[in-house]
């Protein structure tokens, strides 16, 4: 590889995915929704392992994959009941000491979902503070419908793909 006087930049890319939990026959949300690091008061959760946080999963993601160290089944895998359960941002904090541990400084995490539900841009200066300061630097969450189509089109689930730069320190 050429040699630089400065590290160059590495990107990282991640995508989550997850279910909405089953709702209960009288319609009333069972499972409490936790999106992008904050609780959504009415709406119907994701299932998962954890907290089916996938904002923050695909943050944490992009960061593992910037690094180079592995992703997010590597360091939270589901054989591993410490994380049953865990917060998307307790994950995204830990995800960050990961990298940051392994000689990286963070430069910003930027995120999208797609889904018709929640409505997103009231909450998302709450949602990227949040966030934020789970990572230690910006991290952006923007989001999209998919225009009716698709899994997240039929209310079946939400997607999210994170992008993040970071840059070795002391290489
Ligand atoms: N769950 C969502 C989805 C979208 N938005 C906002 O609406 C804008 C238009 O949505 P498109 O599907 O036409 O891209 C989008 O840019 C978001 O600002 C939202 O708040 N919550
Ligand atoms: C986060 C973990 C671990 O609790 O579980 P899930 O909540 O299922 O999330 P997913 O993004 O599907 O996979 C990663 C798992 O390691």
């Amino acid at each position: 590889m050429q040699a630089h006087s400065a590290p160059l930049p590495r990107t990282g890319i991640g995508i989550d995915t997850h279910a909405f939990a089953p709702e209960s026959s009288d319609g009333a949300a069972q499972v409490p929704l936790w999106l992008a690091g904050l609780l959504w008061e009415g709406e119907r959760g994701l299932s998962g392992h954890s907290d089916g946080d996938a904002v923050a999963h695909a943050a944490a993601d992009a960061l593992f994959s910037a690094a180079g160290v592995g992703d997010l089944g590597t360091h939270f895998g589901t054989d591993r009941p410490e994380w049953k359960g865990a917060s998307g941002v307790r994950l995204l904090s830990e995800a960050a000491r990961i990298v940051r541990a392994a000689g990286f400084e963070i430069g910003n995490v930027a995120v999208q979902f797609v889904g018709n539900r929640p409505k997103f841009s009231p909450r998302r200066a709450e949602a990227e503070a949040v966030l934020s300061a789970a990572a230690g630097a910006p991290v952006s969450v923007s989001a999209t419908t998919s225009d009716g189509l698709g899994f997240p089109g039929r209310g079946e689930g939400i997607t999210a793909m994170a992008t993040a730069l970071v840059v070795a320190v002391n290489p």
